[in-house]
Formats: structure tokens, sequence, C-alpha cells
């Protein structure tokens, strides 16, 4: 079984019950082991800045789905949840992305983990050091990364302990 960490945003619609409905789409799927779930964070958008705010996390799962799997495994989620894609970096029902998966590096057209933005993303890292602080990118552990990012005032805290299926 493979150790992954995914991070999930939405900023369109119900966020809060995109992030439910997600999560149990994750939960239940074959192959797929629920292991951690974050608390939710409201973060301020990073990117194309004339959206709403995001509500985000991080999961951890376990799976023996390999990484070009289980990325059609993801994008088959966000299409049940009707994600639409309209603006790079615009608003969306839901959006998954792959952040780790065990200690493989992937660089190609189609997948690239680590996730090549997650590290200067603190609506990344900060749910992530939440369910495993102990990650680091070399030798430098995530809680120091975000200390020095300027967008950590932008990722508050919204609510803890909020999945219990949907
Ligand atoms: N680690 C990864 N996780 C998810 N998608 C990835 C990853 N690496 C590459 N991709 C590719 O990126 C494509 C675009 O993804 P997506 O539309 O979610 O980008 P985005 O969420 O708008 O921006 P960002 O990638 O900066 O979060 C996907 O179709 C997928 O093939
Ligand atoms: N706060 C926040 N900003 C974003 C997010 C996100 O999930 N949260 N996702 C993006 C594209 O992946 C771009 N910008």
């Amino acid at each position: 079984m493979s150790e992954v960490y995914l991070s999930l945003g939405s900023n369109l619609g119900d966020r809060e019950e995109n992030l439910k409905r997600a999560v149990f789409e994750l939960e239940h799927w074959e192959g797929i082991i629920l292991k951690k779930l974050s608390p939710i964070y409201e973060t301020k958008p990073v990117g194309y800045l004339n959206q709403d705010m995001f509500l985000n996390i991080a999961v951890e799962v376990e799976t023996n789905i390999g990484p070009y799997d289980l990325l059609k495994v993801v994008n088959e989620i966000e299409k049940k949840l009707k994600r639409q894609r309209l603006i790079r970096w615009g608003p969306r029902t839901i959006d998954i992305d792959i952040l780790l998966y065990d200690d493989i590096e992937l660089n190609d057209e189609v997948l690239t983990i680590p996730h090549p933005r997650m590290w200067e993303r603190a609506f990344v890292l900060i749910p992530l050091s939440d369910i495993n602080p102990f990650i680091k990118k070399g030798d430098v552990y995530i809680k120091d990364l975000i200390a020095e990012l300027p967008d950590k005032e932008g990722v508050k805290l919204y609510k803890e302990n909020w999945y219990n299926g949907v």
C-alpha cells in the first residue's frame, strides 16, 4: 500500500458540502482507505484573485492504485461533483490535487509529483502540516516553509471535526 497526500479546495456553491461529498467519494472508492483528514481552512484566493474565498483541506489516504490511475480517479470525482473550469486558477466546485505519493518523483505532461506549486502555497501546507508535521522538502520541515510564506495570513481555521460521512 502507498501513502498519498491530497489537497482539496472549493469556492463555488456549498463549499463545505462539496468537500464532504468529495471525501465521501474517496472513502468509498475501491482501493482507497481514508487515513487522516485535516480541519477545514478558509483561504484567500491565490493566483486568480477576483474570486470568492476557498475552503481547503488536506487528506491522507492509503491506496494500491498507481499514481496515473489515481489521477483518473480524482478527475472522475471532480467530474461527478460537476466541476466547471472556465478560468485558469479560477472558481471551482472542487479541485483535487495529488501532493505526495510515497517518495515518488514524477514529471511529465500528465502528472507532476510532488505537486509543483505545493511548497509555496500556505493553503496547501497549513492543513498538510496538521495531518503530518514530519513532512519535509529536502531537509526543511513544512512548518518552517509556512513561516516564510506571505499568504499564510490569508489562511484561517474554519472548522475542526467536520466530517462524519454525508
Ligand atoms: N500532482 C498533480 N495533481 C493533480 N493534477 C496534476 C498533477 N500534476 C499534473 N496535473 C495535471 O494538471 C492538470 C490541470 O490541473 P488543474 O486544472 O487541477 O490545475 P489547477 O488546479 O487549475 O492549478 P494548480 O495545478 O496550480 O493547482 C490536470 O489535468 C492534471 O493532468
Ligand atoms: N486559496 C486558494 N487559492 C487557490 C486554490 C485553492 O484551492 N485555494 N486553488 C487554485 C488552483 O488550484 C488557485 N488558487
